[in-house]
């Protein structure tokens, strides 16, 4: 079974909880690492946590929520090995993982509501990774962190 390590800061409990029953449903474990709780809290802390898992193999891919769905994407970026891309649309996520085979999805809760959200994550998670022409620049991509 796939694994989706999810995480999101306080502005992102309710969507996150529909976007985690909806990836359930179609059959994916889902790795909760919150946060669950309303109170303030930092998105850094949440977006790291999610971009370990998906870069030390503990999930497959990864989905982090905040308001915007930046502040929570640049924070799992700055995890080595992570490709994570915020969309509010669709045709940019199933595209980030057919060209730059994104391996977290981002989004904002004050952004997008629940049924886009839902669009959103079924695309990227049924889009497949195209490679050829791809691979090249993706392999550019990473190269990136070596410098
Ligand atoms: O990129 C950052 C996120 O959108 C945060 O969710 C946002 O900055 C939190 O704002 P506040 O502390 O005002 O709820």
């Amino acid at each position: 079974m796939m694994k989706i390590a999810m995480g999101n800061d306080h502005s992102a409990i309710e969507l996150k909880n529909i976007i985690r029953e909806f990836v359930e449903e179609k059959g994916y474990e889902v790795i909760d690492f919150g946060t669950n709780s309303t109170e303030s809290c930092d998105y850094p802390v949440y977006g790291e946590k999610v971009g370990r898992a998906v870069a030390s193999g503990e999930a497959d891919l990864g989905i982090v929520i905040c308001g915007t769905g930046v502040g929570i994407s640049l924070a799992a970026n700055k995890v080595k090995g992570v490709r994570a891309c915020v969309c509010s649309e669709p045709y940019s996520a199933r595209l980030s993982r057919m060209h730059n085979n994104s391996n977290v999805l981002a989004f904002g809760a004050r952004v997008v509501g629940s049924e886009l959200a839902k669009m959103i994550t079924e695309e990227w998670l049924n889009a497949e990774f195209e490679g050829g022409r791809h691979e090249r620049r993706v392999n550019m991509l990473m190269e990136i962190e070596n410098r």
